[in-house]
């Protein structure tokens, strides 16, 4: 179970983006996360993945804190997955630093052989979305955080990327947060959806 206990962080002293934000996401379990733009969901979501110094509150992994050093067990996925990968690095590398996915995993994923000696400004954004996804699954993962991941997809490849992702969560038992907008997305893939506003979350019916 990830759990963030009573968080609150913001950018500029005395303004929180979040303000004693409380979330649980059990292993398996898919939870959308939507609210209006400059709500705070990417700041959250940056922050269940430890990429954010608390002002106060605390994550917990299976009642434990997370780990400061090596692999961290969240991952965040952002919509721009350029933020993700070193643009100096050929395909290859970038998957190869993180973990060795095997020929099945990569077809799976649309991620042609030819594509791993390219580098990422020599892929579309909808191809290298795909290569941070895969990326992003290293054995040790246990939760991802897929912010906006699909939106700059077609609908085809889109579908396509959450039914893999769906199929190689439920393998590993993964727990995945989606962001987004599209509530019908939400809907589709979540068994629970939250809001965000004002700092805080609420059930989202
Ligand atoms: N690095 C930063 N430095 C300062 N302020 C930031 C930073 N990142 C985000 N903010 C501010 O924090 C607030 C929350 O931003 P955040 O990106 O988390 O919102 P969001 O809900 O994900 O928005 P969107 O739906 O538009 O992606 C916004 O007011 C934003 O301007």
């Amino acid at each position: 179970m990830l759990e963030a206990h009573d968080i609150t962080l913001g950018y500029r002293p005395g303004v929180s983006v979040l303000r004693g934000v409380s979330l649980q996401l059990a292993a398996g379990e898919w939870l959308g996360l939507s609210g209006a733009s400059g709500s705070g969901k990417s700041t959250l979501g940056r922050a269940l993945a430890g990429h954010h110094t608390l002002r106060s509150g605390s994550l917990q992994l299976d009642g434990a804190p997370l780990p400061r050093h090596g692999l961290h067990p969240v991952q965040w996925l952002p919509q721009v997955p350029e933020l993700a990968v070193n643009p100096r690095w050929r395909i290859g590398r970038i998957l190869a630093e993180a973990w060795t996915p095997d020929a099945a995993l990569r077809q799976r994923f649309g991620i042609g052989d030819d594509w791993l000696e390219r580098y990422p400004h020599e892929l579309s954004g909808g191809e290298l979305q795909r290569v941070a996804v895969l990326r992003s699954l290293a054995p040790g993962v246990r939760y991802l955080i897929a912010d906006e991941i699909s939106s700059m997809l077609d609908a085809i490849t889109q579908a396509e990327l959450w039914q893999t992702l769906a199929e190689v969560a439920e393998q590993r038992d993964l727990g995945v947060l989606v962001i987004g907008h599209d509530r019908a997305l939400l809907k589709r893939l979540c068994q629970r959806r939250l809001w965000l506003e004002n700092g805080q979350l609420c059930a989202e019916a």
